[in-house]
């Protein structure tokens, strides 16, 4: 925890649930800033894109002009983690967007293919003790219309699955959860995240 005292990151701020991420992270030691505009991500080491609703924070990533800059902190080594609505939004390929949504935005920092709400509908939301690679016990995954990864590249790790479903992956400084650890009191993934900046 002590290591991760020098660690600044930042949670972009626009919508959903990035509050409690912030929260976690500083738990554990790190600096965060809350990301609204390009000039927020300075000095950063690592992003938390939060869940939420993907199709609004895309529409608002659009609106802050923040794709481009986001896809430079990444591509300059920056650790990026998408968590649900995060998570659609770092993929390649998202499906599952009502058409009058129309077009959807995204970072597109992962080649993975997501489908939206896949684990059904709002009162679908449920938790359960997910086995991820790397961890000695379960971590209590918390679903909220999450996102399942259908189609991971090569070079990701895929780090858990439920219901053999991908629902945790890494590529790189990459890093994409279908569910929120940010609502548990659990902070292994947070930890594993700080780990990956640099
Ligand atoms: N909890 C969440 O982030 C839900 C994600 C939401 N279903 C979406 O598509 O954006």
């Amino acid at each position: 925890m002590a290591g991760n005292l020098d660690k600044r990151v930042g949670v972009l701020a626009l919508q959903g649930a990035f509050r409690e991420h912030a929260a976690m992270l500083e738990r554990l030691g790190a600096r965060v800033t809350e990301v609204r505009l390009p000039a927020d991500l300075a000095g950063l080491g690592g992003l938390v894109i939060p869940g939420g609703e993907s199709t609004t924070i895309g529409k608002l990533l659009v609106d802050f002009d923040l794709i481009e800059p986001i896809r430079a902190f990444a591509a300059s080594g920056g650790a990026v983690w998408g968590t649900c609505a995060g998570a659609i939004l770092l993929a390649q390929d998202i499906q599952g967007v009502p058409p009058q949504f129309g077009f959807q935005p995204s970072l597109a920092l992962m080649a993975t293919r997501v489908r939206r709400n896949a684990f059904g509908r709002q009162v679908d939301s449920f938790e359960v003790p997910l086995n991820v690679a790397g961890l000695n016990a379960p971590f209590p995954a918390v679903f909220i219309r999450a996102p399942v990864i259908e189609a991971v590249p090569d070079e990701a790790e895929v780090l858990a699955r439920h219901d053999g479903q991908v629902v945790l992956v890494r590529q790189g400084r990459l890093l994409a959860s279908s569910f929120h650890p940010e609502l548990t009191r659990d902070a292994r993934l947070h930890e594993l995240f700080l780990n990956l900046v640099a």
